[in-house]
């Protein structure tokens, strides 16, 4: 990949589709296993490494939810997101809204408290050190059970934790969004903004579920969309933005390659699209790794990547 310098962006370049547990590296997963002495099922740095070959989102997932079993202490999360931010502004980012599990954590022990104090402490930082604003969002993990998800919610209005958002990730198919109704009733009540997973793996009605009954405003991934023009007339109708993540499709065979991504369809569609990085520890790339590659790979020009950045500032829930 070429390497570029921080590119700025007239009005600010937004990431709106992280999972800060995504941008995990390798250094730091090894550096804090060995601080809470814990012994990683890896040989060593390569053996990780050479493990980041997926054949769809669950094979990811697997990886993802193990490597996370070493944040155990508000410290690490701090140190976790403090890695991204610093990462995030050589990307020439300005406005950061990360997910975070908290399902993933407390399901292993962890206190909420200590992922949210670490997570807050983080960000409240990164606005002193790079001036990013950045913002979180608690993001529900579907396949969970859901009287789980509503005790979470519970949990973390009860700690008034700085959310500005609530999500909904992890593995998609068979998990719909119909299933998590009440805790988003709950939390567009409590006035957060409301973002989903949708249309990753699964299909367009679960897009439209995101939407009628969960309240969503954003759409995270939707690529899949674009198999239902009715859906497509509307999402342009509404100017509903989807946080796509091309590095992430391409590694978890959404599409074939980056070249037959169809990024520069939706943007001709007249589609909100934003460009995120999902797991960039995972997917070979920040947000500024995204740009060369679309760039060099489908020719992107710096009038489209304009626009991406546009889009994201204005998809912001600023
Ligand atoms: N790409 C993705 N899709 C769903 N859940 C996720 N959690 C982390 N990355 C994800
Ligand atoms: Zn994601």
């Amino acid at each position: 990949m070429v390497e570029e310098g921080v590119v700025l962006h007239e009005h600010g370049l937004a990431e709106l589709h992280v999972h800060i547990e995504g941008t995990f590296e390798p250094e730091l997963i090894f550096a804090l296993a060995e601080r809470n002495r814990i012994e990683l099922p890896y040989r060593d740095l390569d053996d990780l490494r050479g493990r980041y070959e997926f054949g769809d989102l669950t094979s990811f997932l697997d990886l993802y939810y193990a490597n996370m079993d070493v944040l155990r202490t508000a410290q690490d999360f701090a140190d976790l997101a403090r890695a991204y931010f610093a990462r995030a502004a050589q990307a020439g980012i300005t406005r950061a809204e990360f997910f975070f599990d908290p399902q993933a954590h407390t399901a292993r022990g962890v206190e909420l408290r200590e992922v949210v104090d670490g997570l807050a402490d983080a960000a409240a930082g990164a606005r002193r050190e790079y001036g990013i604003d950045a913002a979180m969002i608690a993001s529900i993990v579907r396949d969970r059970p859901v009287a789980e998800a509503n005790d979470t919610f519970t949990d973390l209005m009860k700690m008034q934790a700085p959310i500005i958002a609530l999500g909904l990730d992890s593995a998609e198919v068979g998990y719909p969004p119909s299933l998590f109704e009440d805790v988003f009733a709950r939390a567009r009540a409590e006035g957060l903004r409301i973002t989903a997973h949708a249309g990753e793996e699964g299909p367009p009605e679960y897009v439209r579920q995101a939407l009628d009954l969960l309240g969503a405003e954003r759409i995270d991934h939707g690529i899949r969309s674009l198999e239902d023009p009715e859906l497509v007339a509307r999402l342009v109708d509404e100017q509903i933005p989807l946080t796509a993540c091309p590095l992430s499709n391409v590694r978890l065979r959404v599409v074939d390659t980056l070249a037959d991504h169809p990024l520069r369809r939706m943007l001709e569609a007249g589609l909100s699209v934003s460009v995120n990085s999902d797991d960039p520890a995972y997917f070979g790339g920040y947000v500024d790794d995204t740009f060369s590659a679309l760039r060099e790979q489908l020719g992107l020009t710096d009038e489209e990547r304009q626009v991406l950045a546009d889009n994201s500032m204005r998809a912001a829930f600023l």
